[in-house]
């Protein structure tokens, strides 16, 4: 397929822009409706690779997924349909089902303790990335638990016998949160429940764990979290002088109850178009952007702000203005690894340094993010250094250039961004964006069309 030419802006970018669903708040939703007994509705879920990809492994595990019209008024998409989840999942139809978690790591990492709970055999395998992206601590926890698992990595096969016993667990998160998640999402229907302890050097993406906890107990799961700050920090990089960060969660059994949900809208694809208005010295507004949410997302405002931006909650959503100059940051991001890319596009553009630390595990996400932003935004002249935790950007005149996103929908949003103000700008396989942000090169254009 030809590359996409990157559209360059004419003037600052104005536009209102309605973004579509949680990722991470539809896939913990599609789960837990999935484990609950009886008929879940969620409102204004998010439809992309990932999330279909969740909904089919959560069909192959036995529970119903399917599409009811919307109420009118609660998408951010105009005519998006809910999604109705009748469960609970266990009845697998020939005694063995198969699970494609292509390049998710919402779906690799909270479906296969799902598993345990069918009466079959369940094999998982993903795209050639995700065979290489951590899975290893949370199987070898499932174990723990009293799972019957083979295989280390993906592929592997869950030998589901109707339920797990559940107890004590010891898992080694440091690579993703997820893996963290994914046990707790399960553990209300393991005979005793679960308590999961992170022994680790660092606790990434913190505010997912958090998501994962409010998210149970709105749907009436009994879950104790132990103080963090009483038992190390979280989100601290691997320094070996520092105190390893442990972390406990109790999950009891029983639960979780099947209910009504609207997603909010996904506060990290608004970035890439928050961002336009940053790199132009323009104003966009996202609807919709919740006064109080567990999405990290909602670290943005305040990061836009340090780049010399405006930012303002109000009653049309979050507006955000670009100052005209951008200025460089130096900004721990363990907690919200997802915004690096973006800001790295940011920062390429910016008058001065910046410094993003925290996010070594974004070697391990959709691609090593860390080598692909350097590399290829290193294509157009930028100076981005890799460094043991982030990156350095340092200023640089920039050029056009071809770039390759290395199937990465947040680098494809970045190069989008950087594209608004650097002619000459194509980008490789735009459709990758579909992993969250279905229909993204549209909804570009008519972002710039105002
Ligand atoms: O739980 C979740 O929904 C997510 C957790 C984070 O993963 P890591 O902990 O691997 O960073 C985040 O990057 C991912 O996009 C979504
Ligand atoms: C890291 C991400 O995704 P995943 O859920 O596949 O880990 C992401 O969306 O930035």
């Amino acid at each position: 397929m030809d590359p996409w030419p990157a559209p360059v802006a004419t003037g600052p970018v104005r536009a209102t822009v309605a973004v579509p669903g949680s990722k991470s708040g539809t896939n913990r939703a599609l789960v837990l409706a999935a484990v609950a007994d009886g008929t879940s509705r969620l409102r204004a879920p998010l439809r992309s690779r990932d999330t279909l990809l969740m909904a089919g492994a959560l069909r192959a595990l036995g529970a119903e997924v399917t599409d009811a019209p919307g109420a009118p008024g609660t998408s951010a998409t105009p005519g998006e349909a809910d999604l109705v989840v009748t469960g609970p999942l266990g009845a697998i139809s020939g005694g063995a089902a198969t699970v494609d978690c292509g390049n998710a790591g919402t779906v690799a990492r909270f479906t296969p303790a799902l598993a345990t709970l069918a009466r079959g055999d369940v094999h998982f395998d993903g795209d050639p990335r995700m065979r290489e992206r951590p899975l290893t601590p949370l199987l070898a926890a499932l174990r723990g638990l009293g799972a019957r698992i083979d295989g280390d990595l993906m592929p592997f096969t869950v030998r589901g016998r109707g339920g797990i016993p559940g107890g004590a667990v010891t898992v080694d998160a440091s690579t993703s949160s997820q893996l963290v998640s994914g046990l707790l999402l399960g553990a209300a229907r393991f005979e005793r429940g679960a308590t999961v302890t992170h022994a680790g050097h660092r606790l990434p993406s913190g505010p997912y764990l958090d998501m994962t906890v409010a998210d149970l107990r709105a749907a009436g799961v009994v879950v104790h979290v132990d103080d963090p700050s009483a038992v190390g920090g979280r989100g601290a990089e691997a320094d070996p002088g520092a105190a390893p960060s442990t972390r406990r969660w109790r999950v009891e059994p029983g639960g979780p109850q099947a209910r009504d949900r609207v997603i909010e809208p996904d506060l990290n694809s608004a970035a890439a178009f928050l961002a336009a208005a940053a790199a132009t010295g323009g104003q966009v507004t996202i609807p919709g952007w919740p006064e109080r949410t567990e999405q990290p997302g909602r670290m943005l405002p305040d990061l836009l702000v340090a780049m010399g931006c405006q930012a303002e909650l109000g009653p049309e959503g979050l507006r955000v203005t670009g100052g005209g100059r951008l200025t460089g940051i130096d900004v721990d991001l363990s907690d919200f690894g997802e915004a690096a890319p973006v800001l790295t596009g940011l920062a390429v553009l910016a008058e001065s340094p910046s410094r993003l630390r925290g996010i070594a595990h974004l070697r391990l996400q959709e691609t090593d993010r860390l080598a692909a932003l350097a590399s290829e935004l290193g294509r157009l002249g930028a100076r981005v250094a890799v460094t043991e935790d982030g990156l350095r950007i340092d200023p640089a005149p920039l050029h056009g250039g071809r770039l390759d996103p290395h199937a990465d929908h947040r680098l494809a949003m970045t190069f989008a961004v950087v594209g608004l103000v650097v002619p000459g700008v194509t980008v490789d396989d735009i459709a990758t964006t579909g992993k969250t942000v279905p229909d993204f090169a549209r909804m570009w254009t008519t972002m710039l069309a105002g």
